[in-house]
């Protein structure tokens, strides 16, 4: 059986990028820029007022002018028609273009108005006072965003003010994902005494919303041959196929045979982890198939420690995990790697109960997922850990 560092580096080797696309500004939140975004202007653009008040040429004040015509109003926006003479300013809004003939911007709270007049109440002045000088943020051609950068919501607000009102992106995956089990039943039905509902099912689809990924198809099969097998030669039109149960030793696990027998090439069938240990993975032309085991935490886990990267090298996000210290200390129970789960106050992992990968409750308050390296027996309290978070 390979280790959760072979696998995770299998995986990876097959990563690629699925190709990128066009898309609108408001449609790029959270995606991976596939182009370099340069500045097309100098910002600001021009010297930009930044206080409401007058404008004025700073040798006028050095000859000790403290009383001046108003010549012209600038609003923002406004084009300037005059140049200042010696003992004129222009009355001028915060954000307007301060014009050559001026360096000084004092604000109207310094300045007492008289019948087209503006005299000054100031102790101190500098050049370029309350001025946002042209150039002094972004020089033009500047390259802004490198190709690889992940959009947040300030970078939306700098593409914007950059005029780049379509950007190209790496294309997501398209992600098929397939539940199955005769006990599982929809979400929407009651269960019958030996029967569950599909938490997978939703489990998997919030997993990849946290992605930015709808899956092209969700759906839950029986566990018949037959079934699985339409099933899954429908998906293959996907970049990446998900299934779910049916992967470890029982009588009605047929996912690996089925999968093979399709033409999957297996990358690795159980990996040294708990919980996760009997997941499938393989692939076929350029398309990827996790088959995640069924039990509630061992489908989370393995979401998070194999697909998530996988998906994110495709995409060129470099990921590192976090760590943190450890509020307890806990005991290794097998010689797999184990994943368990925590609450990450900010400062420490705290411990949560959890009767094993088939409690529905995740660890309830979870908000993230720990690591406990095969070759550490007790991971002591204190001990920086590796996590994933859930959030
Ligand atoms: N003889 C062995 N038995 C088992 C082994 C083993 O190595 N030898 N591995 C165990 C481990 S570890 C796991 S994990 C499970 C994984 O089994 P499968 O992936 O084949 O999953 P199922 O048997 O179909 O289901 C396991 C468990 O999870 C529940 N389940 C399944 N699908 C869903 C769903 N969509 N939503 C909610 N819960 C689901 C299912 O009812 C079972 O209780 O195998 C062990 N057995
Ligand atoms: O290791 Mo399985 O994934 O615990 O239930």
């Amino acid at each position: 059986m390979i280790s959760y560092q072979k696998a995770l580096e299998i995986i990876q080797s097959k990563a690629k990028s699925f190709g990128t696309e066009e898309v609108h500004l408001d449609d790029a939140l959270d995606r991976i820029l596939a182009e370099d975004i340069f500045a097309n202007r100098d910002f600001p653009p021009f010297n930009r007022a930044a206080m409401d008040g007058i404008a004025i040429h700073i040798q006028d004040l050095e000859k000790g002018i403290s009383s001046y015509h108003i010549a012209e109003t600038i609003y923002a926006g406004d084009d300037s028609f005059k140049k200042l003479e010696s003992g004129e300013c222009y009355k001028i809004m915060t954000g307007a273009a301060v014009p050559e003939s001026a360096n000084i911007v004092i604000r109207n709270e310094d300045i007492l108005f008289e019948n087209g007049t503006a005299k000054l109440n100031i102790d101190s002045s500098k050049i370029y006072q309350n001025i946002a000088k042209k150039g002094q943020d972004l020089k033009k051609s500047e390259l802004v965003l490198p190709q690889e950068s992940q959009i947040n919501t300030a970078k939306i607000g700098l593409l914007a003010a950059l005029g780049k009102h379509t950007l190209k992106v790496q294309k997501l995956p398209q992600v098929a994902v397939l539940t199955t089990g005769n006990e599982v039943v929809p979400v929407h039905q009651t269960a019958s005494a030996t029967q569950i509902n599909n938490s997978n099912l939703h489990l998997l689809k919030a997993l990849l919303r946290k992605l930015g990924i709808n899956p092209i198809k969700a759906e839950h099969l029986a566990d018949e041959k037959d079934i699985i097998r339409t099933a899954l030669k429908d998906a293959l039109s996907a970049d990446i196929i998900i299934l779910n149960g049916g992967v470890s030793a029982g009588d009605a696990d047929f996912i690996p045979e089925i999968l093979e027998e399709l033409g999957v090439k297996k990358l690795f069938h159980k990996v040294a982890i708990r919980p996760g240990k009997p997941i499938w993975c393989g692939y076929l032309n350029d398309k990827m198939i996790f088959a995640l085991p069924g039990n509630p935490f061992s489908c989370l886990v393995t979401f998070k420690i194999f697909v998530e990267p996988f998906i994110f090298s495709c995409l060129g996000i470099h990921n590192h995990d976090e760590q943190l210290p450890l509020s307890f200390t806990r005991k290794g129970k097998t010689s797999l790697d184990e994943f368990f789960p925590v609450f990450n106050t900010q400062k420490e992992l705290q411990y949560l109960p959890i009767n094993g990968s088939g409690d529905i409750r995740l660890g309830l308050q979870a908000n993230a997922v720990a690591w406990h390296p095969a070759e550490i027996t007790d991971l002591e309290k204190g001990a920086s850990v590796f996590f994933k978070s859930l959030q």
